[in-house]
């Protein structure tokens, strides 16, 4: 069994009194992609700031491995647009690392020819790609990676997936990724766990593919795409909760 990394038992959050999370369990092994999915307000990065430790729940337990070194890939990040930083410096930035180091992970990702360039002139794919060099640097056993492929095109989205896996067939590391939609990231995906408010469903792509919850929610997949079914055996009152028959996985 591979190495438990993080797990979450049982966790509710609210904000103002407002509850965004019920009774979440999740856990994350070394070595697994999980794929986090759900619609806009879902609670996607709440739960992602759980795991990285930046959200206190209300009740329930947050287990993190001794020593456990996380790697992180924001949604997005503001650059001063009138401030001179190079790739280079950006990365530096991130903390102590060597030139050697910063070359390395670039050379990774396969933008390495950016190590000099104006990190705001790069483009949406490009600076994804150098997110997540950034996030590598630490050499994580976990990578938590929020909407990777962002701004990306389609052709862009996939190579940043098997990109992803490809780390991760590597290193060995867990990796944490969030998606809206799972047409592309499915093929990258070991786990996927549908959220709204809950833990509605998780399993294996081919386990909970077909489900109409997933198409109401995400519409038609593409033929050559696998897709993900959403075993829903229970309703959600207008502010999200479970109203009947609660059980997460
Ligand atoms: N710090 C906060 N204070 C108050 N409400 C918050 C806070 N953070 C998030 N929320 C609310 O919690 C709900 C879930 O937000 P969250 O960003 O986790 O969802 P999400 O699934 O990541 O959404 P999206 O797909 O749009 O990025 C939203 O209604 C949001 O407004």
């Amino acid at each position: 069994m591979a190495k438990l990394l993080v797990s979450l038992t049982n966790i509710d959050v609210s904000f103002q009194q407002r509850q965004i999370l019920q009774g979440v369990n999740l856990t994350l092994h070394q070595g697994e992609i999980v794929t986090l999915i759900g619609p806009n307000g879902a609670g996607k990065t709440t739960l992602v700031k759980l795991v990285l430790g930046l959200v206190e729940p209300i009740s329930g337990e947050r287990f993190q491995q001794h020593n456990l070194r996380i790697g992180y890939m924001p949604q997005r990040l503001h650059i001063e647009p009138t401030f001179p930083l190079t790739v280079e410096r950006f990365l530096a930035l991130a903390g102590r690392y060597s030139a050697q180091e910063i070359a390395a992970v670039l050379e990774r990702v396969g933008v390495l020819r950016l190590l000099k360039s104006p990190v705001q002139k790069v483009s949406g794919g490009e600076m994804q790609r150098i997110l997540l060099a950034r996030g590598l640097l630490r050499k994580p056993q976990l990578m938590v990676l929020d909407e990777p492929v962002q701004g990306v095109d389609i052709n862009g989205q996939k190579e940043l997936y098997q990109l992803i896996k490809s780390i991760r067939n590597e290193t060995g590391c867990g990796v944490l990724m969030v998606s809206h939609d799972l047409h592309l990231v499915m093929a990258a995906t070991d786990r996927v766990v549908c959220l709204n408010r809950h833990i509605c469903c998780s399993g294996s792509p081919s386990q909970i593919s077909n489900h109409p919850e997933y198409l109401a929610l995400f519409g038609e997949p593409e033929k050559d795409l696998a897709v993900y079914t959403h075993h829903h055996d229970h309703k959600h009152g207008v502010d999200g909760k479970v109203i009947n028959n609660p059980k997460t996985l």
